[in-house]
């Protein structure tokens, strides 16, 4: 994909999850389409890029009136498009007639849908078409159709997602803990930092589908966005900071684009230690060897620690197994890094260790 193609990607995209999130429960427009549906109705409404939907038609009653949920459903007793404004806050047009170039290509069915989806190749319009016999709403943006569902029926898939993101945020925490263990010990392998990469990106895909569906929720999906945010946490941060503690080059920018590259891996390929080693930028390790952390990740979550703290130690000692090895004969070397406690910072480390200073 050349840059062009990227950007035009990203655009629709983004125009898709906008006209998602005007269709979606609590909305005037969803208001208004439901009681289309509810009335056996059909309807074709273009919103947005107007100067371009106009161009392509003709005919029509002018009307520049204010937009009502009310106004549209009546509007929609008449047959052709209705034509509203990008921020929905006009009703340019009703009764017009579409005229797309019957060449754009579609694989709808019935010239409602055939239109829309048309007017949706043809311009930057979010086209809506409601079926009179099927009784479904269909938002197209760049000729894609996105059908929408009603509230009981995403609640099936949602209740699903948190099952499984619940269940992935316990394995991570759980091998979150024991490389913490392992870290203290020094005896971290290629193969226990591929699981929990792959454990950290299998948490983000969840709650990626998860984010998709909440903004499908509209209103309605307030409480499961709380429940996301809870079962994801701090999570972002510590995926970070562990990609920070193990790649060969620990800058935020290279740990940003190392997670940017672990994320488009695919899961079968994640789960290969090689595979996960080449992209934190090590070659010939296999999963036995023993790879020495930083250790931002473990500083970060000490109490004690001050957020930026974790970095000025590890540059003061250059790794964590450096600080275990110097605390207990030089203590107040901690002093020096500026960290206020640096006996309750020791006696943190050992107790989470095992072992007593
Ligand atoms: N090019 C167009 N411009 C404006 N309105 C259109 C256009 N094509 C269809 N319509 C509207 O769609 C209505 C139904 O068209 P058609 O009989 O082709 O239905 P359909 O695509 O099978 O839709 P449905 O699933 O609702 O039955 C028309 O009466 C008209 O109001």
């Amino acid at each position: 994909m050349d840059q062009n193609e990227v950007d035009r990607a990203q655009d629709s995209r983004e125009r898709l999850r906008s006209a998602i999130r005007q269709t979606a429960p609590g909305t005037s427009l969803r208001h208004a389409l439901d009681m289309i549906i509810a009335g056996h109705m059909g309807a074709l409404i273009c919103i947005g890029d107007t100067d371009a939907v106009l161009a392509a038609g003709d005919d029509g009653f002018k009307l520049d009136i204010s937009f009502t949920a009310n106004r549209l459903f009546e509007l929609c007793k008449m047959d052709g498009a209705i034509v509203i404004d990008k921020g929905l806050t006009q009703i340019l047009r009703a009764n017009y007639h579409l005229n797309p170039d019957p060449s754009l290509p579609t694989s709808e069915t019935g010239m409602r849908h055939r239109t829309a989806a048309r007017m949706s190749l043809l311009t930057k319009a979010i086209v809506i078409s409601v079926s009179e016999r099927r009784q479904v709403v269909n938002v197209f943006v760049d000729g894609k159709g996105h059908q929408l569902r009603t509230v009981t029926q995403i609640m099936a898939s949602v209740n699903q997602l948190l099952v499984s993101l619940q269940s992935t945020r316990t394995q991570l925490d759980r091998s979150l803990l024991r490389l913490t263990t392992l870290e203290l010990d020094n005896y971290v392998t290629l193969s226990d930092i591929t699981e929990t990469i792959y454990l950290f990106e299998v948490l983000s895909t969840v709650a990626e589908q998860l984010d998709r569906l909440i903004l499908e929720l509209g209103s309605e999906g307030k409480t499961i966005e709380m429940q996301r945010d809870e079962f994801v946490g701090d999570a972002g941060e510590n995926y970070t900071l562990l990609v920070r503690d193990y790649a060969a080059d620990s800058s935020h920018e290279n740990a940003e684009r190392i997670r940017r590259q672990l994320h488009e891996t695919d899961n079968a390929r994640l789960r290969q230690p090689k595979v996960v080693a080449s992209i934190l930028g090590y070659e010939g390790k296999g999963e036995d060897s023993i790879l020495t952390p930083l250790g931002l990740r473990t500083l970060s979550n000490i109490s004690v620690v001050r957020k930026g703290m974790a970095d000025k130690i590890v540059d003061e000692y250059g790794s964590l197994q450096n600080l275990l090895d110097d605390i207990e004969k030089n203590p107040s070397r901690l002093d020096s890094v500026g960290v206020d406690n640096p006996g309750i910072l020791a006696d943190s480390l050992y107790r989470m260790w095992g072992k007593r200073a």
